[in-house]
This record gives C-alpha cells, sequence and structure tokens, in this order.
C-alpha cells in the first residue's frame, strides 16, 4: 500500500513537473519567438519603417552592444551608424527579449511623436509593472518618472524645476564652486586620478547638498555597511554607496536574467535582485534619517515641503529620481568634454582663450567671476558643452514611453499598448543632419561660423529635432537649465585651474565613449 502511494506520487510529481516544463518552454517560445517575430512581420509592410534584415532570437539589440564591447568600444558605438543603414527612415523596429519596441528615429516622426504627448503618448504608468520597474527606475521607485503625466504629477515635476531652471539655478553656483574648488585640491594631492569616479563623487554630492542640504557635510561622509557581490561587506560613505547602488541597478536592468525571470526581478528573493534592495532599503533609510538632520532652509527637500502640497515620501522618491538622473549624466558629459577638448587640441586652446579674455583665469578672484552674467558671456563654452552633448550624449535613447490610445506615427498606425523610445545617438550621426559628424567641431553650433556656413552651404542644416540630448516633448529632460549651467561652472573653473594629460592610446582610439552603461575610466595626470 505505501510503496503503491509512493509509486503513485512520484509518477504524479514527473507528470506535473513534464507538463510544467512543457507550459514553461511555450511560454519562452511564444515571448521570445512568435512576439518579436510577429511584430517585425507587421511592421515591414511599412516603407518607412527600418526592421533590421537579420533577426536574432532573445539576444536581439543586445547582440551588437556586446560586439562593441569585447572590441573595446562604448556599447551604442554600432548605434551611430545606424541612420546611414536605415536610409532616411522614420521608424525603427527594435526586438530584444519580452518586449519588441518602436523607436521613433527621424525629425519628422519626433515631431509628430511629441504632438502627442501626454494625450496619447506618455511615459509608461509602471510603478506596478515589474516587467518595465527595472534597473535604475526601481532605485527611484514612487517618483514622478514611473506615471503619465495626470495633474498631479505634471505638478510635481513643476514644483521641483521652479528651484532648479533657467531663473533659479544662479542660486546653485556657490555650491558648485565649493565642490569643485575641494575636488581639485583633492586630485592634486593624487599622482593619477581615476576620473569617471572622482568626477561622479562630486557631481552626486553637488545634488545631495542642494537638493537635501548644505548642513550635511559631516553626514555624507559616515560610512555604511554596503554588501558586495563577492559577499563581503564595504564600508562606504553616502556618496560612494549612492554610487555603487545605481551602478549595481543599472547592471541589474541589462541583466539577461531580468530580462527572463521578470518576475523574480519583482520578489527580489534572490541575488543580484535580494542584495540590491537589501543595500537600497539601507539606503533609504539612511537617507530619511539624514533629511531629520538637515536645517538647511534653502535645501530643495526643505522648500518643496513647505509647500505642503505632496506627500514626504513623494517628495523623497522624486528627490532619489532627481540624483539619479541629473548626477551622472553631468559627469558623464564633464568628462566626455575633457577628453574631446584633449583629442582636439586647437578647441581647448580657442576655449582657454575665450576664458581668459573673460577673465575666468588661474587665480582669479572666484566669488566675483562666478555670476550668472559673467557665465552667460561665455559663448564658445555654451558651444563646446552643446557638441559634448551631440557627439557623446550621456542616454543613447530617451526613457520608455507608451501609447495609451492607438495613433498614428508618419501615417504607421502604432497600436494602443505600444512601446517606444525616441532615438538620441543615431541622430546626431546623421550625415544629412551633421556636416562630418564624426569630428568634434563645437563651431557647427555657431551660426556665423565657416563650418556652420559651408554646413549651411552643402544643405545640411540641422534643427532643432536634430538635437535629442534632453529628449522632446512634456517629458523631455526638465534638468536641462541646470545641467548646462554646472557644466559650465565646471569648465570655467577646471580649465584654467588644472593642466591634464589623457592616455595617448586612448586619445587615437575609436569608439570611446562615457555615456551611462559604459566603464571607461581613464587615469588623468594633474600637471
Ligand atoms: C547632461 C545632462 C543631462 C542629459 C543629457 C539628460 C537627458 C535626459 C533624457 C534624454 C531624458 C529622457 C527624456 C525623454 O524620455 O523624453 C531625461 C529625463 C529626465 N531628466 Fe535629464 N538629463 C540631464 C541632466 C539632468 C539633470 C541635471 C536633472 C535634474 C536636475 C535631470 C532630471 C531628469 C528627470 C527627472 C527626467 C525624467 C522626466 C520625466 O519623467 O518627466 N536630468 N534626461
Amino acid at each position: 500500500m505505501v510503496c503503491e502511494s509512493i509509486i503513485w506520487l512520484s509518477w504524479a510529481l514527473l507528470k506535473y513537473s513534464a507538463l510544467a516544463l512543457v507550459a514553461t518552454a511555450v511560454y519562452f517560445t511564444y515571448k521570445l519567438f512568435y512576439v518579436p517575430l510577429a511584430f517585425r512581420r507587421k511592421y515591414s509592410q511599412y516603407k518607412n519603417v527600418y526592421v533590421k534584415p537579420k533577426f536574432i532570437p532573445v539576444l536581439g539589440e543586445l547582440k551588437p552592444c556586446l560586439d562593441d564591447i569585447n572590441n573595446g568600444r562604448a556599447f551604442y558605438d554600432h548605434l551611430k551608424k545606424q541612420q546611414a543603414k536605415m536610409g532616411g527612415k522614420d521608424i525603427k523596429v527594435y526586438v530584444q527579449g519580452f518586449e519588441p519596441r518602436i523607436i521613433i528615429a527621424s525629425n519628422k516622426a519626433v515631431k509628430e511623436a511629441a504632438a502627442l504627448i501626454p494625450s496619447k503618448i506618455d511615459r509608461a504608468d509602471i510603478q506596478d509593472n515589474y516587467r518595465l520597474m527595472i534597473g535604475g527606475l526601481k532605485f527611484s521607485s514612487g517618483s514622478f518618472n514611473n506615471y503619465a503625466s495626470s495633474k498631479g504629477i505634471a505638478e510635481r515635476r513643476k514644483s521641483y524645476f521652479k528651484l532648479l531652471g533657467v531663473n533659479t539655478s544662479s542660486q546653485h553656483i556657490p555650491v558648485i564652486l565649493k565642490n569643485a574648488v575641494q575636488n581639485l585640491e583633492k586630485m592634486k594631492q593624487e599622482e593619477e586620478v581615476l576620473i569617471t569616479e572622482k568626477i561622479s563623487y562630486m557631481t552626486n554630492k553637488i545634488f545631495m547638498t542642494i537638493l537635501f542640504g548644505a548642513d550635511l557635510e559631516d553626514f555624507l561622509v559616515e560610512k555604511h555597511d554596503y554588501e558586495t557581490s563577492d559577499g563581503t561587506t564595504a564600508k562606504y560613505n553616502l556618496i560612494n554607496f549612492f554610487g555603487h547602488l545605481l551602478t549595481a541597478y543599472h547592471v541589474e536592468g541589462a541583466h539577461p536574467m531580468t530580462m527572463f525571470f521578470p518576475i523574480l526581478n519583482k520578489l527580489n528573493v534572490v541575488n543580484p535582485w535580494k542584495r540590491n534592495f537589501k543595500n537600497l532599503s539601507r539606503f533609504r533609510s539612511i537617507m530619511k534619517e539624514m533629511l531629520h538632520r538637515s536645517k538647511d532652509k534653502n535645501s530643495v527637500w526643505h522648500q518643496i515641503s513647505q509647500l505642503e502640497k505632496f506627500s514626504k515620501d513623494d517628495i523623497f522618491n522624486d528627490l532619489l529620481l532627481i540624483i539619479m538622473g541629473g548626477g551622472d549624466t553631468i559627469s558623464r558629459s564633464f568628462v566626455s568634454m575633457l577628453y574631446f577638448l584633449k583629442k582636439y587640441p586647437s578647441t581647448l586652446s580657442k576655449l582657454k582663450h575665450e576664458l581668459a579674455q573673460h577673465g575666468f583665469v588661474k587665480g582669479c578672484d572666484l566669488d566675483q567671476m562666478f555670476t550668472m552674467e559673467n557665465i552667460q558671456k561665455l559663448e564658445y563654452l555654451s558651444y563646446v558643452i552643446k557638441e559634448v552633448l551631440r557627439i557623446d550624449a550621456p542616454i543613447w535613447t530617451t526613457m520608455n514611453y507608451y501609447a495609451f490610445k492607438d495613433v498614428e506615427i508618419c501615417d504607421v498606425p502604432i497600436p494602443k499598448g505600444t512601446l517606444m523610445l525616441i532615438d538620441v545617438i543615431g541622430t546626431h550621426y546623421d550625415e544629412s543632419q551633421w556636416l562630418d559628424p564624426y569630428v568634434f567641431e563645437p563651431d557647427r553650433h555657431d551660426p556665423n561660423s565657416d563650418f556652420a556656413k559651408k554646413s549651411k552651404d552643402l544643405g545640411i542644416v540641422p534643427n532643432v529635432y536634430s538635437k535629442r540630448a534632453f529628449g522632446h516633448g512634456l517629458r523631455g529632460c526638465p534638468g536641462q537649465a541646470f545641467a548646462n549651467l554646472e557644466l559650465k561652472v565646471l569648465a570655467a573653473f577646471f580649465i584654467p585651474h588644472f593642466d591634464y594629460s589623457v592616455p595617448e592610446e586612448w586619445l587615437n582610439k575609436e569608439g570611446i565613449g562615457f555615456a551611462l552603461g559604459t566603464d571607461f575610466n581613464f587615469k588623468l595626470k594633474i600637471d
């Protein structure tokens, strides 16, 4: 009798395991083969839609990224040639893992898409969608970024950027400058500086101070336990904790297991999800404790809390989003600037000349020089920044958009529920919009320069949609004014105050880039 029950039980177990296995195989085949192939087939019938000739199952668009990395290039290098391959098509089909997407590519398509935001196209409402709530988005879970543009969400977004916008961001110049001075002093004490790390530390510290309080300096250097991927516990201060955690979430977001088993991503039951979640919970509670200590009435946290319009939790989540959105985008752009200026020495000389002409020289009176009025006079610097953001935008595409209704873009029907992205880097290398796009040439942004005139004579004239670094439309980057200001202050301070060298082999190599997700980190020697 016992024997019979065991046999029956084993048989049932075997049967249900086999059924579960078959069901899983059917599910994966459906999601990883049928859905993307059907998506490709559907869009292949439109002449203005680009569908890659070859279907790479599962890996899809990840494959060329891996090829780039394996060949020592930035993972998005292949995308620079994308526009040329597409032959002027408006839309591209993007197939990878479980979620096929549409890439909005041509200027015409971006213009049409931007006009549909937010009534028909908007941020995906992803707060409870574990398929889309991945990577860095988990870090700022609950922030306004994870919701479509309701009145309340739009108001939240607007409130922060009133304090970080064109008219108000000048109040933050002293904080930026103070951190730049401190950072330079520290860098001078080291023989060689790992530049990406150093600049990232500085921009994150600037942001923590502005957002949470200038009286938190001591708290920011206290060390906390951080669980590392090799199972040990590291001690990091809050800024390094943040940097490591965010990188861990970016890696988690790109992890194939996150793509294939999104439920594990939601449940956080195994590593790396479990470890990251534990670190994130610790980070959030330390940050909350820190907020209780801050008495700085000028901090964004304090000013927004005073409005009594939003819950403390919402403000907290939004500020985490803002540090995430603004810290490393700025640091990566600044490192890129240092790199391209060394690669193009005549541009560096021209920039130094402009800075000197306006009084930004070594030993100048910093408080007197660094006013909004003086900074705005630096025209060539603004062209240099524009060019950095063109040649090496810190984000290769916008964030996700979602069709809330059936729409048409450039006469291509896009049904409700489709996920979309707006291309950034492909457009920045489009030869029909940019003359010699592989050349770092700030003059292209100066309408009175010979280069811009030559370009115009050849019929190559970029328009507002040719520049995509900050996106377009109502959900485009709200931090653009702040980013430009911080980049200007950093450049106007650092360029006259230090001389540096970049390893020769880096300067001669093609495909180097510093966008988020890359790990180029050259050693800079300060002379
Ligand atoms: C060079 C610097 C920066 C670049 C290139 C950049 C680029 C972008 C891009 C491409 C997007 C996506 C837009 C879209 O999906 O259409 C975005 C979104 C965003 N950025 Fe930036 N950004 C930069 C700096 C900043 C700064 C300094 C802040 C904060 C002060 C910031 C805050 C945000 C936020 C909060 C969003 C999400 C907006 C929303 O969902 O409504 N960014 N950024």
